[in-house]
C-alpha cells in the first residue's frame, strides 16, 4: 500500500501548506535531504514525528554546494520512490524546488560560517559549507519550522546549521539524529552506491577502524598514536584517506592534553567515492 504524501514546488505553496498547519496550533519539523532516500533519513523523518505534529521533507540536489569536479550530475535522482519512502516514514509534506525556484536569476547572497567550516570537509571541499549553510539558511526561512534535523553522520555540517541559526537567529530548534548503519557498520550513504562489490566488502573497515580509534583514547591511549594505527590500517585496506582526527566534538578545535570529551572523524576514498564516518570517544569507564 502506497501512503500518500504531497508534493510543493514553490515558496509560495509551502508557506501556505505550513500556515494552515499553523492556524490549528500544529507544530512543524523539517527534514532536509538531497534525496535518494534511505534508512538514515527514514529514521530523522521518524525521530521528526516523535518531535511535532506535522514533517516536512526537502529534497534539493544543491549545485552550489558541489565543486566542478564533484558528482552534481551523477548524484541519484528518483523522486517517486523518494516520496514513497518519506511517506512512509511519516512524512506528510515533501518541498522539491527546482533550481530557479531555489536561486531564481540575479540571486546574489551567499551564507559563510567561519571557524568550523575551515577543517576536515571544509577543507577538502572548498566553497562546499558556504553552499550548504546558504541553502539551509534559505530552506529553513522558505519553511519555517520549529525544529529542523541533520544526522550526525555529517558532524561537521550539523555543527555549522547549528552555528549558523544562533548566529542569524533563525526562531528554529536544531536537534541530531543518530548514525544509522548497515549490519556490518558501515553509515549509510546515498554515495555507498557508488562502490563495487570489492570496495563494498572493503568498506565497513572505515568504521571499524575509527571505533578502535576511539577505544584506545577512551582507554588512555595517545590520540596521535590511535590515529596512526587507523590511517594504516586504511591505508594497508586501499581506502586512500582525506582526514582522519579526534577533535573537541563541540568546536572541532585540536584536543588538548586532558579532555573530557572527543569526536573521531574521517573522510577516506575507495576508488572515486569519498564516504565519510564519525563516532564519539566513549567516556571513561
Ligand atoms: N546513515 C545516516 N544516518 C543518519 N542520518 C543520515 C545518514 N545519512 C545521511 N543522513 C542525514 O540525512 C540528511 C540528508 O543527507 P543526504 O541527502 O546528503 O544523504 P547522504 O546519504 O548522506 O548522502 P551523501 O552521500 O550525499 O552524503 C543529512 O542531515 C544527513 O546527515
Ligand atoms: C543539509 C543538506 C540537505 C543541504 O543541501 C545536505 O547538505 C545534506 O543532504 O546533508
Ligand atoms: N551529506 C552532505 C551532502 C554532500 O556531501 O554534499
Amino acid at each position: 500500500m502506497t501512503t500518500e504524501i504531497e508534493i510543493v514546488r514553490t515558496v509560495a505553496d509551502l508557506r501556505a501548506r505550513v500556515a494552515a498547519w499553523r492556524a490549528l496550533d500544529e507544530t512543524v519539523a523539517m527534514v532536509p535531504t538531497m534525496g535518494a532516500i534511505h534508512e538514515g533519513h527514514m529514521s530523522l523523518v521518524r525521530k521528526a514525528k516523535t518531535l511535532a505534529d506535522r514533517v516536512v521533507a526537502s529534497i534539493f540536489v544543491n549545485p552550489l554546494q558541489f565543486g566542478p569536479s564533484e558528482d552534481f550530475e551523477a548524484y541519484p535522482r528518483g523522486e517517486e520512490r523518494d516520496a514513497e519512502l518519506l511517506a512512509e516514514a511519516g512524512a506528510e509534506l515533501l518541498y522539491a524546488p527546482n533550481a530557479r525556484e531555489m536561486y531564481p536569476d540575479g540571486f546574489a547572497t551567499t551564507v559563510h560560517v567561519s571557524g568550523l567550516t575551515e577543517g576536515l570537509c571544509g577543507a577538502s571541499r572548498p566553497d562546499h559549507f558556504d553552499g550548504v549553510a546558504t541553502v539551509v539558511a534559505k530552506l529553513l526561512l522558505q519553511c519555517g519550522p520549529d525544529i529542523a534535523i541533520f544526522g550526525e553522520k555529517d558532524y561537521q555540517q550539523l555543527l555549522i546549521i547549528k552555528r549558523l541559526v544562533q548566529d542569524l537567529n533563525i526562531p528554529v530548534e536544531i536537534v541530531g539524529g543518530a548514525i544509522v548503519r548497515e549490519s556490518d557498520g558501515l553509515a549509510l550513504s546515498s554515495r555507498n552506491a557508488y562502490l563495487s562489490d570489492a570496495e563494498r566488502a572493503i568498506a565497513p573497515l572505515l568504521r571499524a577502524a575509527i571505533h578502535q580509534a576511539a577505544q584506545q583514547i577512551a582507554g588512555g591511549g595517545s590520540a596521535k598514536a590511535a590515529l596512526e594505527s587507523a590511517r594504516a590500517s586504511l591505508e594497508a585496506a586501499g581506502f586512500r584517506v582525506d582526514y582522519l582526527e579526534a577533535l573537541d566534538p563541540q568546536t572541532l578545535a585540536p584536543l588538548p592534553r586532558s579532555f573530557s570529551s572527543a569526536r573521531v572523524l574521517v573522510a577516506a576514498f575507495l576508488g572515486e567515492t569519498r564516504l565519510i564516518d564519525n563516532v564519539p570517544v566513549p567516556p571513561p569507564a
